[in-house]
């Protein structure tokens, strides 16, 4: 599959009053078009920071973000990329779902005469569709959730970033969340997916990446976490949850 985005040798460092903070040290790595990448590593590893640079909040210190081969390092818009940072803000609570997005797909420049259909496609994709006329400040968390990766779907992007979009959930909610990223992947969108979840993590990641204090420890499969961390579970398969554990303390900033 053709790599979709190119990040190489990023740096970020925050300049501090007393001293400057380094959040990424040399951070490389690529998703190919449908995948499904796991940013994992404990609070502070750096996965908001990479999510920040991506998204065009953030301009790096140093290294290269590239888009379907483009540079975007210092671009401003990034039609390509939708973001999703989630959670209760972001939403006009008075306003219907349908009202917000349509605000939201005006400001993405989605052409005024497509902007209907645009909204009733991503509604239709997170199945809001018959709650469109609902006030969001009625919705629950989930369906939040949901119109948030609408939002960010506006304009039809081919990667999405989702920052812990499950965070808060519960589990019978937090699947139909985690359902429609995987049927988003399926329909071949990439997705940069940020998140503490470790079963989540297993269910949704064709790869991973393994960050602690702003480097990547280890970049491979689920399965290649597991192996690394070689724990002994008297011959039932381990789980990510169990082998993080144990690669945990080595991820922590000195
Ligand atoms: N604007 C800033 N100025 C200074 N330091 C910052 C700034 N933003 C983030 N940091 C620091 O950079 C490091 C990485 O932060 P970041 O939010 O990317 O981590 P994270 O992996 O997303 O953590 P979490 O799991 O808690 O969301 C942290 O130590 C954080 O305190």
């Amino acid at each position: 599959m053709k790599d979709i985005l190119i990040v190489k040798h990023l740096k970020e460092t925050y300049t501090g009053r007393k001293q400057d903070f380094t959040a990424l040290d040399d951070v490389s790595f690529t998703i190919s078009q449908g995948e499904i990448l796991s940013l994992l590593g404990p609070n502070g590893a750096g996965k908001t920071t990479i999510v920040s640079v991506i998204g065009g909040y953030l301009i790096p210190s140093s290294g290269q973000v590239l888009m379907n081969g483009q540079d975007i390092t210092a671009a401003r818009k990034r039609p390509q990329i939708g973001v999703s940072f989630g959670g209760e803000m972001g939403f006009y609570r008075n306003a219907t779902a349908r009202q917000n997005l349509l605000f939201f797909a005006d400001l993405a420049k989605v052409p005024y005469r497509k902007q209907k259909d645009e909204v009733a496609r991503v509604l239709e994709v997170v199945s809001l569709t018959n709650v469109a006329n609902k006030k969001v400040g009625e919705f629950s968390k989930g369906m939040t959730q949901r119109l948030h990766i609408a939002r960010s779907l506006l304009g039809n992007p081919s990667l999405l970033l989702l920052d812990e979009p499950t965070s808060g959930l519960d589990v019978e909610i937090a699947k139909s969340v985690q359902d429609t990223v995987q049927k988003l992947a399926n329909s071949g969108i990439s997705i940069l997916l940020t998140s503490h979840t470790m079963s989540e993590i297993e269910k949704l990641a064709n790869r991973v990446i393994l960050l602690g204090a702003g480097k990547v420890f280890y970049q491979g499969t689920v399965s290649g976490v597991i192996k690394l961390a070689n724990i002994q579970t008297d011959g039932r398969p381990a789980t990510l949850e169990e082998s993080y554990l144990k690669l945990a303390p080595q991820l922590r900033r000195p």
